[in-house]
């Protein structure tokens, strides 16, 4: 059993000894920096799966999300399609980044070694889904998408009819 100020032990795998290993900028982030292993420039708009160098082998129990950096995301407009990725306990192969440019004028180069998105390492729960006839009433009821003020979501006329009244 691992003490609770021990830190939570995760073996990488180097593919490419030449970068280093997921760091964290400062004690108490909650984000482990991921660096891309290739050059890569993305026109505005453009997406691409970016290598990472690393392969992990997380606990049982644990999920590691990536996630995009928010100096990048200002600066340039850099962010990830699917974020936050998730990078399931059982999955072995290279951590790889689905990066876009949203800055719609301005081109982003991107030189192997730079840091590109974080991964945040968490516990997770494996649910039993249990299909029920009702469910248990509650405060919010089906109220969401805006419901508590503010603005709803555009809505097509086909959502509106069939989502919960
Ligand atoms: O940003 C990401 C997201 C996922 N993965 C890897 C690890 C993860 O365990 C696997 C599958 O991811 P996910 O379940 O999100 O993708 P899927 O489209 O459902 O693929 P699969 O059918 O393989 O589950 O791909 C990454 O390397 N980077
Ligand atoms: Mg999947």
């Amino acid at each position: 059993m691992r003490e609770p100020d021990q830190p939570l032990q995760i073996a990488v795998l180097r593919l490419d000894p030449d970068l280093p290993l997921p760091a964290y900028a400062h004690h108490g982030d909650a984000g482990a920096d991921l660096v891309t292993a290739v050059d890569v420039t993305l026109a505005p708009g453009e997406r691409v799966l970016v290598p990472t160098g690393v392969a992990l082998a997380l606990p049982e129990g644990y999920v590691a999300l990536v996630h995009p950096r928010s100096g990048l995301a200002a600066r340039h407009g850099l962010s990830i399609v699917n974020t936050p990725g998730t990078i399931d306990a059982g999955y072995r192969g290279e951590i790889k980044v689905l990066l876009i440019n949203h800055d719609v004028h301005e081109s982003i180069e991107l030189h192997r070694g730079d840091r590109v998105a974080q991964l945040v390492v968490q516990r997770y729960e494996r649910a039993h889904f249990v299909a029920v006839d009702e469910l248990p009433e509650s405060d919010r009821g089906a109220g969401g998408y805006g419901s508590t003020g503010g603005f709803g979501p555009r809505e097509t006329p086909a959502s509106r009819e069939e989502g919960p009244q």
